[in-house]
């Protein structure tokens, strides 16, 4: 079966630092894959590439098999993948609503086709539709990252990419974000979810992947992947025995 998303020798560079090196993975159509790894190990980095964030080469990212590596995030948008970047990045002075409907333009413009409408996301979270005025700013930090996820979902991603959501929320809200998440997958959604809670990066996900220093240092089944490997492939080999 060909992968919806698949990385090949993904490589990404900060001028002279090299943050990549070679990056194979694959995501299948409605799956959840988990990326873990230590600050710094290049999780961001990796779906930022993807996105078409960071220039890498034509060959190192495809959509159903076709290459698509350095492809403008607008057109990525068109080609069904949408982003939560890391630190949610709304548009303060702007309401929930019009910060959604920013979204809905960009989708209509990238010719992004899907059944996400501002209904259908109040019924996911439904705090949306009581704050649809409200200016984003003044949103507590969980009903922000739901604004956030929102405005991905209005792109309606075939591949969604999520960076570090639960990120200085509190456990409650992070329960409540993360149980929003199947019904997101039951669209047909693929998600690759940037997470740094290990446990719960293992309970949301079908597989996993770890990375250490730009590279993938262990993968497979979320449930089989046992907590000695997961440190070793977190931590480097050294670092565990220590
Ligand atoms: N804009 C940038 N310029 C230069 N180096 C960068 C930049 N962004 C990230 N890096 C470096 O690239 C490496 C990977 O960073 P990245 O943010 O992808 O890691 P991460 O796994 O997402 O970590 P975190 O959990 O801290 O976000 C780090 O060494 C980081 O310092």
């Amino acid at each position: 079966m060909t992968a919806v998303l698949s990385t090949h020798g993904l490589v990404a560079r900060y001028g002279d630092f090299q943050a990549l090196y070679g990056v194979d993975t694959e995501l299948h159509a409605g799956e959840s894959v988990a990326l873990i790894g230590a600050n710094g190990a290049g999780k961001s980095t990796f779906l930022r590439a993807i996105m078409g964030l960071l220039p890498v080469g034509r060959d190192m990212v495809r959509l159903d098999g076709a290459p698509v590596g350095g492809t403008r995030p607008n057109e990525m948008v068109g080609k069904g993948v949408a982003i939560v970047p890391e630190g949610r990045r709304l548009f303060t002075g702007m309401s929930v609503e019009d910060n959604l409907r920013v979204a809905i333009d960009r989708a209509g413009r990238a010719g992004a086709r899907g059944g996400w409408t501002l209904a259908r996301l109040h019924r996911l979270f439904p705090i949306l539709a009581e704050k649809t005025k409200v200016p984003v700013q003044s949103l507590s930090g969980g009903q922000q990252q739901m604004v956030a996820i929102g405005r991905a979902l209005l792109c309606q991603p075939r591949v969604l990419l999520c960076d570090e959501i639960s990120l200085g929320l509190a456990p409650k809200v992070i329960r409540e974000i993360y149980a929003a998440l199947p019904e997101i997958r039951a669209e047909g959604t693929a998600m690759i979810v940037v997470e740094q809670d290990v446990g719960l990066a293992q309970s949301a996900s079908d597989r996993l992947y770890c990375m250490l220093e730009g590279r993938v240092t262990l993968t497979g089944r979320s449930a089989e992947i046992t907590r000695e490997a997961i440190g070793e492939a977190y931590f480097g080999v050294r670092h565990a025995m220590a």
